[in-house]
């Protein structure tokens, strides 16, 4: 059973107030406002605050007016991934996400229990693992794209959300079963949809009696049923050491002959929810900009198609380089979060236990400074071999974020995207009919209009 008790947006509860003087200059709206602003007008935010108040400004949030301090230069990134996971914890700053994930969810963890989780979930998306889904990412894709026709104009966002939520599932639970894909469908989409408004609200748990709050937990205790159902049947199954998905691996990690160190039923379904939710839309939002940024540059089209036919290593680094610049222009999280467990020394600013912290990644991605020319769509920043120039660091180009806590995913979404171009450009012509501008969507952002794109077929 879900665990549904008040959260605050960033930084941990019932933290003694910290006085204005003790950090960074930042708006003095009221935090309402403020809180507001950043997770319904981000991309308008994060540069009127750097415009205004230069390389690091301090928000003020709700519920009582909790600081939020976000930083704009890469020398201040590397300090904050590099930071003490002890002192630097994320989990508390991805406090608002616990009543969806629980509490034993990487994203929500820290410490000893962050570290043990993680080694315990990271082989399933790493080498061998990671190699072993891309036949299966083909398959999935190839389906969906094989059904479009001819001509047809549509929001690629929606496709492929169709598409992602289809490998995730397949991926993580192993499900192939129709009748059980098509129970758990649903209860994600809704999962995926809950708006910012919901997530406010759930700092007041009584709310949770009324409308949309009400909906929510209804959603939550059927994908809950759906997922402890699954996890009973597997934990019975008697090859789940051969299984390949992430479930049974999960299952299977850890010393047999130490319980304590295995996943248990709960972990496991907090887990899971975690990746499904982390792992579908984020990835669908991305690739759905990079097939309006193709449908837009008719020679990087044909050269990414080029790339897609050859199919070889240097055609995967091709549209590898095209997913990476897509998430480089249009961020999908706009900021990391690491909340300090005490008074330190970030960036060369003496910050107060219960501060949190955080690169925006929106401005890394938007300067000049780290990326020349940084409204233009141009992969070949990530290919040296082409620009002649240093691929971008791991401090600039941070749509994962980064150190102990960087994205499990994301080498398994690069691997997929690549897959799904790929499948979509060895069959397809796109241009893209309209201009798109991102809209947030929850804790992620998303094209406004889904990225429309028209495809016709190769001759
Ligand atoms: C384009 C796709 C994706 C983007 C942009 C993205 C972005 C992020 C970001 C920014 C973080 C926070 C990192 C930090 O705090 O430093 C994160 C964490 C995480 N992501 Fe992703 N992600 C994507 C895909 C995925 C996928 C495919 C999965 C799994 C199937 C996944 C699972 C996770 C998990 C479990 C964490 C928590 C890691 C931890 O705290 O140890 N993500 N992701």
């Amino acid at each position: 059973m879900t665990r549904f008790h008040g959260r605050s947006i960033i930084g941990s509860p019932n933290q003694p107030k910290i006085p204005r003087g003790a950090l960074p200059p930042g708006p003095r709206w009221p935090a309402l406002a403020q809180t507001v602003a950043l997770m319904r007008f981000r991309h308008q935010l994060h540069p009127y605050l750097h415009r205004k108040y230069g390389e690091v400004f301090t928000l003020r949030l709700i519920p009582g007016g909790r600081p939020l301090v976000l930083f704009t230069t890469p020398e201040a990134t590397k300090e904050i991934f590099a930071g003490d996971p002890a002192v630097f914890h994320a989990g508390k700053g991805n406090a608002v996400l616990g009543p969806i994930m629980g509490q034993h969810s990487l994203l929500l963890q820290d410490g000893v229990e962050h570290h043990r989780a993680r080694k315990l979930v990271m082989p399933a998306f790493l080498g061998h693992a990671l190699r072993g889904y891309r036949s299966m990412v083909a398959e999935v894709a190839a389906a969906e794209v094989d059904g479009w026709a001819d001509g047809e104009e549509f929001a690629s966002l929606e496709r492929m959300n169709r598409l992602t939520l289809e490998v995730i599932l397949r991926v993580v639970f192993g499900v192939t079963d129709e009748k059980r894909l098509a129970a758990l469908r649903p209860r994600v989409n809704a999962t995926v949809d809950i708006n910012p408004g919901i997530l406010l609200g759930w700092a007041y748990p009584w709310l949770q009696k009324f409308g949309p709050w009400r909906r929510t937990v209804d959603n939550q205790v059927e994908l809950d049923r759906l997922m402890y159902a699954e996890i009973r049947e597997r934990r019975t199954a008697t090859d789940v050491e051969d299984r390949k998905d992430v479930l049974s691996r999960l299952m299977a990690a850890g010393d047999p002959e130490q319980p304590h160190d295995r996943l248990d039923d709960t972990e496991l379904r907090d887990q899971l929810v975690t990746l499904l939710l982390a792992g579908h839309e984020t990835t669908a939002s991305a690739l759905s900009w990079a097939l309006y940024e193709l449908g837009r540059a008719p020679e990087l089209l044909r050269r990414s198609q080029a790339a897609a036919d050859a199919g070889d290593s240097d055609g995967l680094a091709w549209l590898e380089a095209v997913l990476k610049e897509s998430m480089r222009l249009h961020p999908i999280i706009p900021m990391v979060v690491r909340t300090l467990m005490e008074p330190t020394n970030v960036a060369g600013l003496d910050l107060p236990a219960g501060t949190t912290v955080g690169p925006s990644i929106l401005m890394s991605h938007q300067q000049e400074s780290n990326f020349p020319d940084p409204d233009r769509f141009r992969p070949e920043r990530f290919l040296p071999e082409l620009s002649g120039t240093e691929a971008p660091s791991l401090h600039v180009w941070i749509p994962f974020g980064g150190g102990v806590r960087r994205c499990i995913g994301a080498g398994f979404s690069l691997m997929e995207g690549a897959e799904v171009l790929r499948q979509v450009l060895t069959r397809y012509d796109i241009s893209a009919p309209a201009d798109d501008v991102p809209k947030v969507r929850n804790i992620t952002s998303v094209p406004r209009k889904g990225a429309r794109i028209r495809v016709t077929r190769r001759s």
